[in-house]
């Protein structure tokens, strides 16, 4: 009880996240040893090729910022970053009083995708699909924490850069800011979860000609297929102007406003909804709906005699 599975492939149930409580939640992996996934295994393997970090920072608010930082590489992902997410992705689902999240790139760019170095060393198509079925687990975790999530984009997401922005509910691109699936261009298609989670985004119409092209999606063009939420404006000029990220908490601030019980139930029933057929999901919303009916913040809401006007 208090979770549910997906992925019946080869006939292993594998539980997606855990409900209820809230605490000592349980990590979940989206592979097994059956599909020839050793997550300690490839970490090891992923830890050779060194460089950059991931780093997060929970804040009081209860709205984390998670930073790909690697600004030399353009903030691309070395083996140890992967492993680096990996982990923070944990300290995340073990966050109690989280609410939202921020997911950027340092100075003032997104990501590059995978660190080029790193891919030429283990190109041997088994090293390849360990990588992938790693970095599928991290950011199908990222997406599925009980947190509401926004990636800001400024400066360029390509490639992998541009998967996790789909590991994220909502995108928030900067002016002249550019997501790119340039898979296409590397004799590639997306590995790291993104083509799945873009159909669920855009369409599969528009899946096909993002990723068949490996279209440049500025903030307008965004905003028009659906990839983006919304476009911060550059203003440099204003002293005492506040910063992207800064911007992205505020633009954040509608959904995490409020009690994290409610907030956090809030991303449940949407990701049920969004994961399972809709009997699983209804029984799902059933099992959120329990947690919150006649907890604090319902009893004052009712207490109060709030009108919604
Ligand atoms: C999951 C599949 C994948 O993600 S495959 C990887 C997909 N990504 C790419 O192919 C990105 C390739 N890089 C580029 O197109 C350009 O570097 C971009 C990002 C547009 C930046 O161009 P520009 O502003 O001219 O800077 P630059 O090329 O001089 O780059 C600065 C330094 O960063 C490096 N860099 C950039 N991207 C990567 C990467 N993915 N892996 C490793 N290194 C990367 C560049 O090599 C350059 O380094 P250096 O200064 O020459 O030492």
């Amino acid at each position: 009880a208090g979770s549910f599975c997906c992925w019946n492939n080869n006939r292993v149930s594998i539980p997606v996240f855990n409900l209820l409580p809230t605490s000592g939640r349980r990590r979940c992996c989206l592979y097994s040893s059956t599909q020839g996934f050793n997550q300690e295994e490839i970490r090891q393997k992923l830890r050779a090729f060194p460089g950059g970090s991931v780093d997060l920072l929970k804040q009081d608010s209860g709205v984390a910022v998670l930073t790909v930082n690697n600004p030399a590489r353009m903030n691309a992902f070395s083996g140890s970053m992967m492993v680096d997410l990996e982990e923070k992705v944990s300290q995340l689902e073990n966050w109690t009083e989280g609410k939202g999240l921020v997911v950027r790139g340092a100075a003032e760019t997104f990501c590059s995708g995978s660190d080029l170095n790193a891919v030429r060393a283990i190109s041997s198509p088994q090293d390849g699909m360990k990588m992938c079925m790693f970095m599928q687990d991290a950011l199908t975790r990222l997406l599925r924490l009980p947190l509401v999530s926004v990636a800001l984009v400024e400066g360029r997401a390509l490639g992998g850069g541009a998967e996790l922005t789909t590991a994220c509910d909502f995108r928030l691109m900067a002016t002249g800011s550019v997501i790119q699936f340039v898979h296409k261009h590397m004799g590639l298609v997306p590995g790291w979860g993104g083509a799945a989670r873009l159909v669920h985004i855009v369409g599969s119409q528009n899946a096909l000609k993002l990723l068949g092209g490996a279209v440049k999606v500025d903030p307008e063009r965004g905003l028009d297929v659906g990839l983006a939420d919304g476009v911060l404006e550059a203003d440099e000029d204003t002293p005492g102007a506040s910063t992207p990220v800064q911007q992205a908490e505020d633009w954040l601030r509608r959904y995490t406003e409020g009690p994290v019980p409610v907030i956090q139930a809030v991303k449940k029933v949407v990701l049920a909804g969004r994961e399972l057929p809709l009997l699983e999901a209804l029984r799902m919303e059933k099992e959120v709906f329990g947690t919150v009916w006649g907890a604090p913040a319902n009893l004052q809401a009712l207490a109060s005699k709030s009108k919604h006007k």
